[in-house]
């Protein structure tokens, strides 16, 4: 469960988004919403990523603001197009979030097996395409135990084989682990379960529950 309470954000003295209140459930949804509604600048505030005003409050009482450490080990975020830092290979950069989030050694071997990047995974980023660093990206973003995955954009620059992994990805973990997810995304989800996902709408400066 998510709860935004008096949610702004604000780029300068122009408003992006506001939430007077709002509570999701936890499960699968699809964010939907034109370019520049402000599907991003929601998934990078909940992510802990950018300021705002009002709190945002993960379930049963985590929340950003006054726990920031303990809500960003459970708020796991992938950016549409994802940077990283260029002379880090992608090993050291899942390294990096096991450990930031108390993950399992071992886990991420799962993810790469799946998506078939042993054979790069240890070269630096900066050799990467973008399909490579955007499936570099969705690992990190499922290392740990998450109760929430922010994804922006997942389906972009990944191959159709890798598109049907990142589904399975999806399905798995939120009905093993109960996981909810956010996917922002300007395609459908062309997937049994995931077409079913119920849809928020960023519009008019808001968010809304149906479409
Ligand atoms: N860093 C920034 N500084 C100023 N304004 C910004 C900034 N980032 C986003 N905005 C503005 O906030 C609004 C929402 O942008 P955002 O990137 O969240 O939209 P989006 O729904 O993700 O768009 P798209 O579908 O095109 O990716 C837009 O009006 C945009 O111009």
């Amino acid at each position: 469960m998510l709860a935004f309470h008096q949610f702004q954000k604000r780029y300068g003295g122009h408003l992006a988004l506001e939430i007077p209140e709002m509570t999701i459930d936890s499960g699968i949804y699809w964010l939907k919403g034109a370019n520049g509604s402000g599907k991003s600048t929601l998934l990078k505030a909940i992510a802990g990523l950018l300021s705002f005003e009002g709190q945002i409050r993960l379930s049963p009482d985590i929340y950003l603001k006054k726990q920031p450490v303990a809500y960003r080990k459970i708020v796991n975020f992938a950016e549409a197009e994802p940077l990283f830092p260029e002379f880090l290979t992608g090993q050291e950069m899942i390294r990096m979030f096991v450990t930031a989030k108390s993950a399992s050694p071992g886990q991420e071997q799962y993810y790469l097996e799946s998506m078939q990047m042993q054979h790069y995974i240890n070269q630096p980023v900066s050799t990467y395409s973008s399909g490579m660093l955007k499936k570099l990206s969705l690992v990190l973003a499922f290392i740990g135990q998450p109760k929430l995955i922010l994804l922006d954009e997942p389906l972009i620059t990944i191959d159709s084989d890798s598109l049907q992994v990142l589904y399975r990805w999806i399905v798995e973990k939120h009905q093993k682990d109960g996981t909810g997810f956010l996917l922002a995304s300007h395609q459908a989800l062309e997937h049994d379960t995931l077409s079913k996902a119920q849809v928020l709408l960023v519009e008019n400066l808001t968010l809304n529950t149906s479409c």
